[in-house]
Order: structure tokens, then sequence, then C-alpha cells
């Protein structure tokens, strides 16, 4: 018989992957604490904008290999469980809370009757993964039985699907044969189509996840930490990039410079980072975390100081349009957005902002219910002093800057995500400021 998936937390990264197992030929279960979020999968609508999602999920739902459920007993007949749960930054601190995680755990364990493989996805410190397995072994009737593995994942919003699809590397961390081997078989068709699998133990798996963001985190700080310097040498980061990028050692992804990284991933897991090596005495480890933290905070701070420089000291009652709310483009997640963020600052100094992105204004009226929001990029950008181009969707690159220059009060664009193009929007009477650029 086919084997049976249970994927438990069904938020960004558990939607996608139990549609993906169904994609793969699997009876699929999602269960989800969130009774919402569960009815809006079980009528096969994504909570959330993913392209692609809606249409594989309302495929596999409709076909009936995927469901969704809050109860957590539906998951027992399922030989492995994904555990797919948040593990955002704590309120009060840098470390990760692994409240849901352990949640999960001890809602599934007593369904573990029968020999299984319980899957870790979810982003966690180094360490974790030990502790539930003598969890599970406790709690669950199977005893060694239900076993625990860590299967990090590495996919990107806004190409989940195509990157569940075809991962650009499979970790499995593991402490047996038999759990490997469960593993290669789940992902048989993803192996057969050419993604590389790298076997480690419970840590390294663990390490291997927080270590790559960290990394793309470090790529983008450092490009931004260029930017400081070329915008006072009076030289262009964006050539910069293009010029070290050619060198295939550095490669030219993740080096475009700008407000820098947002999002519900990359902010929190090098925080957690920090705060866990700070634990195992790693210091130079956290030090060196820090400091690209604190670099991408400064880059957010560099767009409100130079929107005051370019009104004349303070935005106070200045008409400033954002266009941008999502962390990035192609999704509605407005997590840590940096296009929020500048957004709230520069409201919360008393200038009458206007926030318009395609898809993220329903999630950040949420968070931030009290920031005006507009229509339409014209609409937002209606008798503004300065337009802020914070998130950089393919709508606002097409804008035509002549019919803006129509609108705005004064025609001043900061690009803080460096392209649009500048030579277009300064022939269209336009001052243009980029970041890191003369
Ligand atoms: N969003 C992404 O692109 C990626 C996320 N990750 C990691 O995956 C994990 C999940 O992230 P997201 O999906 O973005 O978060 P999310 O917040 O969108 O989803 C988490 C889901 O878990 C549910 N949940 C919480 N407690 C539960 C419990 N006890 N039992 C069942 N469900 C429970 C929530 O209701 C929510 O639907 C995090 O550790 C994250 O770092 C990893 C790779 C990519
Ligand atoms: O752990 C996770 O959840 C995921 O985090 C990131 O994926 P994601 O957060 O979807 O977005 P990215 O495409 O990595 O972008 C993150 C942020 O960096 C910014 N960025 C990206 C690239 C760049 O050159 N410059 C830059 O500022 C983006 O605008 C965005 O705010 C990683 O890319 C995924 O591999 C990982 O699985």
């Amino acid at each position: 018989m086919a084997m049976r998936i249970s994927v438990i937390g069904t938020g960004y990264l558990g939607a996608v992957h139990a549609v993906g197992m169904a994609e793969l030929g699997y009876s699929v279960v999602g269960v989800d604490v969130d009774a919402d979020k569960v009815a809006a999968l079980a009528r096969g609508e994504a909570p959330f904008y993913e392209p692609g999602l809606d249409d594989l999920l309302a495929t596999h739902v409709a076909a009936g290999h995927v469901t969704f459920t809050t109860d957590f007993a539906a998951a027992a007949d399922a030989d492995v469980h994904f555990v797919c749960v948040g593990t955002p930054q704590r309120r009060d601190g840098l470390a990760a809370d692994m409240s849901y995680v352990e949640g999960a755990i001890d809602a599934l364990a007593p369904h573990l009757s029968k020999p299984c493989l319980v899957v870790g996805k979810s982003t966690v410190p180094v360490g974790t993964a030990a502790g539930l397995a003598e969890r599970l072994l406790k709690t669950a009737p199977a005893g060694a039985d239900a076993e625990l593995a860590w299967n990090p994942e590495f996919l990107r919003e806004g190409f989940a699907v195509q990157d569940t699809l075809s991962p650009d590397r499979l970790v499995f961390g593991v402490t047996s044969a038999e759990a490997e081997a469960t593993l290669r078989e789940v992902y048989s068709r993803t192996i057969a189509a050419g993604s590389p699998v790298v076997v480690t133990d419970l840590p390294t798996a663990e390490l291997v996840k927080v270590s790559a963001n960290a990394f793309l985190a470090t790529k983008i700080s450092f490009i931004n930490a260029m930017a400081e310097i070329a915008e006072v040498a009076d030289a262009d980061v964006t050539k910069l990039a293009d010029a070290i990028g050619h060198d295939a050692r550095i490669g030219r992804k993740f080096l475009n410079a700008g407000i820098g990284f947002g999002g519900g991933c990359l902010p929190k897991d090098i925080r957690a980072f920090m705060a866990r090596a700070g634990e195992l005495g790693a210091s130079h480890a956290l030090a060196f975390l820090a400091e690209v933290d604190a670099i991408n905070l400064r880059r957010r701070q560099r767009v409100v100081d130079l929107t005051r420089e370019l009104v004349g000291g303070s935005v106070a009652n200045r008409r400033i349009a954002v266009l941008g709310a999502a962390f990035k483009p192609d999704s509605d997640d407005v997590r840590d957005s940096p296009a929020l963020n500048v957004a709230g600052q520069l409201y919360l100094q008393g200038a009458r902002v206007s926030v318009y992105d395609p898809k993220a204004i329903p999630n950040a009226r949420r968070i931030f219910p009290t920031l005006p929001y507009a229509e339409s990029a014209v609409e937002a950008c209606r008798g503004a002093n300065v337009v802020l181009h914070l998130t950089e969707w393919q709508e606002f690159r097409a804008l035509d800057p002549a019919a803006l220059a129509e609108v705005v009060e004064t025609p001043v664009v900061i690009d803080g995500r460096n392209c649009l193009d500048a030579d277009a929007w300064r022939a269209a009477g336009w001052t243009y400021r980029g970041l890191g650029r003369p």
C-alpha cells in the first residue's frame, strides 16, 4: 500500500509540503490548530498568496489526495509525520519560541501506536531534535518504534512549489539506517529527478538549515556594507556587485544591495542562531551574526534618514508614498517587512504616509491597522513629496515615470531596491536616489 503522510502545522511551509507530498502520489492529512486555516485549506483555498499553489491545492483536495483537519487522531494511520509548525522569535529575547514544536509533538505522540517516522522540518536551534526524540520515546505508545529524524526545508516564498518539488538538495538527519531508507523512499521521485541527498546526524541537519540562512543573510549584509562605503565614496554598489559576481566563487545571487532582508525566516533565524551560539559559548559566531543583523537594520534607518534629508529635515506632515508592504515581491507575507517597518517609522514621525502593495495590504492592515493604505500605486503617489520604492514588484518596475511625475507634488524617488531604471526616471524629471549609488 502507498505510504501515508501526515503534516503537522499547515502554514506557509506545511501547506506547500502537504500539497507537494500529494503531488508525489501519497495520501496526505494536514493537521493544524488554526480552525479557520484548516477550513480554507479543506475548501481547496490557500490562506496566503503563493504562485502556483492554488491550482495544485484545489486539484489534490478535489481528488481526495490531501485532507485537512484539527484532529490529531486523523494522523494516527500515517507512516511518516512531518512537523512543520512555527518557530518564531520569542517576545522576550532573540531565541526561537519552541512551544509550538513541543506542543505539536505532545499532541501527536499519544496517537503513535504503530511503527512510524516523525520528521522535523521546522527550523530549530541545534540540539532540539535530540530533546524531542526523548520526549517522543516517553509519550508515544509505540515507544522506540516511533523514531525521530530531521529533514530541514530550504524553500523560498514565491517559489515554494517549485522548490518543494525540485529542491537543490535534501538533507536527512537520522539516527538509523531504517530512518534514512524511509526518507529515501518518501522522496524517491525527487531523488530520481536529480535532487542530491546529504545524510547527517541530527545536530548537523539542524545546523545546516540555520547556517544556510545565516550565509544568505551574510551575503546581503556584506553587499549592504559595501553600499554604505559606496555612498560616501561616490561609487555604484550595483556595478560592484555585477563585477564581483562574475567570479564563480562569489556569484551574483543575493548581492542586491538596498533596504535589506526581512521576512518570517532570515531575521528570526539569525537571531535564534545568535542566542544558541551564546548558550553554547561560541562567542565569535555570536558576534559575527550580531553584526550581520545590525548592518541589516541600519539599512532601514538609512532610508528613513534619507527621506528626512530629501524633504528638508522633518517628515512631519510631508506626504510619503510607500510602494510595497510585503517583505519581498510575489508574496503577501509582511512578517518583519523592511517596507512596513520604514512606513511605520515615518508615520510615527508625523509623515502623511500612503502605502500600496499588490497583494499584502490585508496582512499589513492586520499588523499595522493605523497606517493609511491606498488602492493603487498612482493613488499612493498622489500629492507625494517623496516616493519610496521598497518592494520590487514587477508592477512598480513597469510604472511610467513620466505619468507618475504628473500626480506627485515633487518628483523625488528613493529606490530602496536599486532596480528601477534610473536613467528613465531621471529623464522624466525625477530626482532618483538609489542606495549605495551616486
Ligand atoms: N515560510 C517559509 O518559507 C519557510 C519556513 N521554514 C520554517 O518552517 C517553520 C514554519 O514556518 P511557516 O510555515 O512560515 O510558519 P506559519 O506561521 O505560516 O505556520 C505555522 C503553522 O503551525 C500551526 N501550529 C502552531 N502550533 C501548532 C500545533 N501545536 N499543532 C499543529 N499546528 C500548529 C499554526 O497554526 C500555523 O498554521 C518555521 O520553523 C520556519 O522557520 C523553513 C523553510 C521555509
Ligand atoms: O528559512 C526560510 O524560511 C527560507 O528563508 C529564505 O527565503 P525567503 O524568506 O522566502 O526569502 P528570500 O528570497 O531569501 O529573501 C529574504 C529577504 O532578503 C532580501 N534580499 C534577497 C536577496 C538580495 O540580494 N537582497 C535582499 O535584500 C529579500 O528582499 C527578502 O526581504 C531562504 O532564501 C530560503 O532558502 C529559506 O528556506
